[in-house]
Parts: C-alpha cells; structure tokens; sequence
C-alpha cells in the first residue's frame, strides 16, 4: 500500500487483509486500504482486476453471490460490515450504491425517491415525505426538471436524468458512503459532467467510492486513487501523485495507457 497526504481527512472505511473467493478462484488478494471521509476514491485497473468486487465487499452485496468465501476486515463508521449482529438491510442504509446503468424501480419519480425512506421509517408523515422527495431531488441536481412530472414512471426520463434519480434515491437515506460502479459509462458526454460536477457538490456530505475505467475522469474527480491489478492492489495515492509520478511501474504502465 503505497499512499500520502491522509493526516487531515477522518477514516471512513478501512480495510485490511481482504480476500476474496468465487469458488476455487481468489479475486481479491490482501487488499489493505483506509478511505477517507468526504472524498472522492476512485478504483482503476484493467478488466476483471476486482474493482466491483472490492466496491461489493463494502454492502456486502457478494453475500448474495452463491460460492462467495470472504476473509478479512472491512469496518465502517468504525464498526465490522461483517459482524454476524449486522443487519444487512440497515447497513444497505449506511451505504447507497449507484450502478452502471441507471436502474430506477418501476415507480414514479416521486415514488424512487420514496420507497427507501418510508422502508426505513426515517419519514412517515406525508409533508415529511414530499420534502424530503424534493430535497433530494435538489441535491440530485434534478428538481428543475422533474418538479411538474413527480408522478410520471422513472423510466420516462433520459439516461443521465435516470441517473441522478438514481443518485437522488440513495442519498434520500442519508447513507455514509455512496457507491458508485462505473456511474458515467452509459451516459453522454454532457450527461457525464454533470453526474461529475454533482458528485463535486456530494463529497461534502458523503464519501464517495467509484470504479471508473476512464483516466480523465478519475483524474478530474477523484481526491485519491486505488489502482488494481489481477486482484491485488498495486498502488494508493492521492490522485495527483497516481497521475503525475505513480510509485510503480504496473500504475504508471496503465495510466500512460501501455496496457488494459
Ligand atoms: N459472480 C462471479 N462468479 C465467478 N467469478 C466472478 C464473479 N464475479 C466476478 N468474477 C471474476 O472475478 C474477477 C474480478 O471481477 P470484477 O468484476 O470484480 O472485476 P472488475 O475489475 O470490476 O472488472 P470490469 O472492469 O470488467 O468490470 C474476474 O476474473 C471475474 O471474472
């Protein structure tokens, strides 16, 4: 684990000697990492190096994979995710996750926004529920443009508008961390850098965690950078320091795009 410049952030997710197997196969090999509250980390590496995998030990969505076999730490908040007294559906609260491709529910826009929160019993009361719809349609950027159709279906909007519905949806919980997969790579180039300029305005009340297989982006948007290869993490820096003078040489081959 190679990294710097951490003295001042507070530790969100730390994570020490994670494996991970499917089956007989082990993608993941010792991964060691402290992610810092109210910053961007962005995972980069080549195809099947374990990024999603890694991204899914935080919810602990691999339990839902048959012949998964986990061994190591990840705590958040300072508390083991892993812990057999932990409720997966609450720490699925602590932790929101967006995908690669906009998935909104079959619901309307309001209704998105709703579920988790109702579920949750974090709001009940009807005033409470249509304010906390739109404040986290604000804070999704998409309040403007969805503010007179609350009541159309999700997927009645485009791509990069799904998107940040989806966005909306997990910070309606007010999670710790928000998980990101790949969040841009279906979308227009537009539609990017406004789910980038809005995930600028999120990390100052969340820790975000994305995989990314575009450079520019990790290199615009991510505070620190973890790069992986073939299930082991090779480098952790902060993000200026991976691009400019990487301490490895499997990082600086990636990055100056000589493999992957
Ligand atoms: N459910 C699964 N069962 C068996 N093997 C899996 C499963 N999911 C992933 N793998 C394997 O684990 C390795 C890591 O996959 P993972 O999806 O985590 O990589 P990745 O870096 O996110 O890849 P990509 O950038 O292509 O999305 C790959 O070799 C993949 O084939």
């Amino acid at each position: 684990m190679t990294r710097n410049d951490s003295a001042h952030h507070a530790l969100s997710v730390r994570v020490r000697d994670l494996d991970l197997w499917y089956g007989q196969f082990q993608a993941l090999k010792s991964i060691s990492l402290d992610i810092y509250q109210n910053n961007i980390t962005a995972l980069i590496g080549p195809s099947g190096c374990g990024k999603s995998s890694f991204l899914r030990c935080l919810n602990r969505m691999n339990d839902l994979i048959p012949r998964v076999r986990i061994e190591g730490l990840v705590e958040m908040g300072g508390r083991d995710v892993n812990a057999a007294k932990v409720d997966e559906v609450a720490l699925r609260r602590r932790v929101g996750m967006v995908f690669q491709k906009p998935n909104p529910f079959p619901k309307s826009i309001h209704d998105n926004v709703a579920y988790a929160p109702r579920m949750h019993d974090i709001v009940s009361r009807k005033a409470d529920v249509k304010a906390l719809v739109e404040s986290s349609l604000r804070d999704a950027g998409l309040w403007e443009e969805v503010k007179d159709k609350l009541h159309q279906p999700g997927t009645s909007l485009s791509g990069g508008q799904q998107q940040r519905l989806c966005i909306a949806r997990a910070i309606a919980v007010q999670p710790e961390v928000i998980l990101m997969d790949e969040p841009t790579s279906s979308l227009d180039p537009i539609s990017t850098a406004t789910i980038e300029d809005l995930m600028d305005r999120l990390k100052r009340r969340y820790t975000i965690i994305t995989v990314t297989h575009n450079m520019q982006q990790a290199a615009r948007i991510a505070d620190y950078t973890a790069f992986f290869h073939l299930g082991e993490m090779i480098e952790y820096n902060d993000t200026k320091t991976m691009f400019s003078t990487p301490h490895t040489r499997k990082a600086e081959d990636y990055i100056t795009g000589r493999y992957g």
